[in-house]
């Protein structure tokens, strides 16, 4: 067996694992909004998306549209301030995001929403993070993307383009400042996703 075999192996044994923050990229998208980028966070997500897709507790939601009630296109879960999250990188992920972020943000990152695209069909209409605090408040949210690539698109409320960013598997996105009041974001259906996506989450105290 070849030593760069060995290595590979090794790798894997090791599971997944988070890089440094450092390396994320601001853009500065106006009206006090901005998005931070961090292609290839986590390492080594293949065994992780396999356990959250097998394991967490996956929800389909039906809800009202007018007079109809329509299905949701995609799976959920929710985890509270003191629920045990699905896995420990996960906590890991919490707590590196919550340190970097601490001057800023000014609180920790407490909940994790994760979200399950089966297919190019599950999508997440346009949409603000805007129950709770976030309605009136600068906050953060913070995306760890797995598997399948999707497009995450952002657009101006008062109007304006639309600003497209591709999030492959194990990358970050952190919408922050007005992001969730004076932007809204949307995850439209592909008819080029290949596969399932797992998107999770994170968002402080009281935001939704
Ligand atoms: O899947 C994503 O990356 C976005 C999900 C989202 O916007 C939400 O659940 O509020
Ligand atoms: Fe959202």
């Amino acid at each position: 067996m070849s030593v760069h075999l060995q290595g590979s192996l090794f790798d894997q044994a090791d599971g997944p694992s988070l890089g440094p923050l450092a390396g994320l990229r601001r853009t500065v998208l106006g009206d006090g909004a901005w998005t931070d980028l961090l292609p290839g966070w986590l390492g080594g997500g293949d065994e992780l998306f396999a356990e959250l897709a097998a394991d967490v507790p996956w929800r389909a939601e039906r809800r009202q549209m007018y007079d109809r009630t329509v299905d949701v296109p995609r799976l959920l879960a929710f985890y509270g301030a003191q629920d045990q999250l699905p896995s420990p990188v996960l906590d890991e992920a919490r707590e590196a995001l919550s340190s970097h972020y601490a001057d800023e943000l000014g609180e920790p990152f407490v909940t994790a929403g994760l979200c399950y695209y089966r297919d190019g069909r599950d999508s997440v209409a346009w949409h603000g993070d805007l129950h709770g605090r976030s309605s009136h408040e600068d906050t953060m949210v913070a995306i760890l993307s797995l598997g399948a690539p999707r497009d995450l698109l952002l657009r101006p409320c008062r109007g304006g383009d639309t600003v497209r960013t591709p999030l492959g598997h194990g990358d970050l996105i952190v919408m922050g400042g007005s992001c969730q009041r004076t932007w809204q974001h949307a995850v439209p259906k592909s008819a080029h996703a290949r596969g399932p996506r797992i998107s999770v989450q994170f968002r402080t105290r009281g935001v939704r």
